[in-house]
């Protein structure tokens, strides 16, 4: 007998460390399945199928999942910044009930995609923004990213939001070298993550980084 997409996703996940319940995993299905659906409408992604929204999207975005869980113990609010259809903000809002998820976009009806998942997905602690970063109010304790600009224009552009003791995760390809050699003033990496997404040859990172204290 084949594997099932629920199969596949809770074999992948097991991998990163992460247990699924039915409900998540369903969840998650949901959302990649409404992301085809509506890539036409909403712009959201250039993957076209199934087995592409499983590993580079729901995969990927899993793969911080565990990470986030080790490096910050609280509850609180995490904004996902250039979010686009939600991604990595939607798959942690699934995994961790207990955080409010922000995905933020400065395209509106990205945003409003997002707000149409955490309604069909009945996820209370998600929402969609439309606003640039730069001109965004508000303090998280998390601020996350993925695909979104380099290091410096990413912490330069939200660091205005970042709660006292917050921390910043970025998701990346390969080791961004050149950007961790030019850190904006008062901007602290505690620790650079590599990843391996099952299904994905392709190299991931995660950096941490913080503010430094004053
Ligand atoms: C390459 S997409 C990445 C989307 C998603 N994070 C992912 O991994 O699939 C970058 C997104 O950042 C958004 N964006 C660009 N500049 C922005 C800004 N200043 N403030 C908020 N969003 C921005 C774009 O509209 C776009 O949706």
């Amino acid at each position: 007998m084949s594997a099932t997409p629920l199969d596949t996703l809770r074999a992948g996940a097991a991998t990163l460390g992460v247990a699924l319940s039915d409900t998540q995993g369903e969840q998650l299905l949901a959302y990649g399945t409404l992301m085809l659906k509506w890539n036409k409408v909403y712009n959201l992604t250039a993957v076209r199928d199934p087995a592409g929204v499983m590993t580079h999207h729901l995969l990927d975005s899993l793969a911080a999942v565990a990470p986030l869980q080790r490096e910050w113990a609280g509850k609180g609010r995490l904004l996902d910044v250039g979010s686009g259809g939600g991604l990595p903000g939607v798959v942690i809002a699934i995994m961790r009930p207990d955080i409010e998820v922000s995905c933020l976009d400065a395209v509106a009806k990205k945003a409003a995609f997002v707000q149409q998942v955490a309604a069909e997905l009945e996820l209370p602690n998600l929402r969609g923004l439309h606003a640039r970063v730069e001109s965004l109010a508000g303090s998280y304790e998390v601020i996350s990213s993925r695909a979104f600009a380099s290091l410096p224009d990413f912490f330069n552009g939200s660091v205005h939001l970042l709660a006292p003791g917050g921390v910043w995760l970025a998701m990346k390809g390969k080791v961004p070298t050149d950007e961790l050699a030019a850190l904006p003033a008062g901007v602290a990496v505690f620790h650079v993550e590599q990843l391996t997404v099952p299904g994905l040859d392709a190299e991931r990172c995660i950096v941490w980084a913080r503010k430094e204290a004053a």
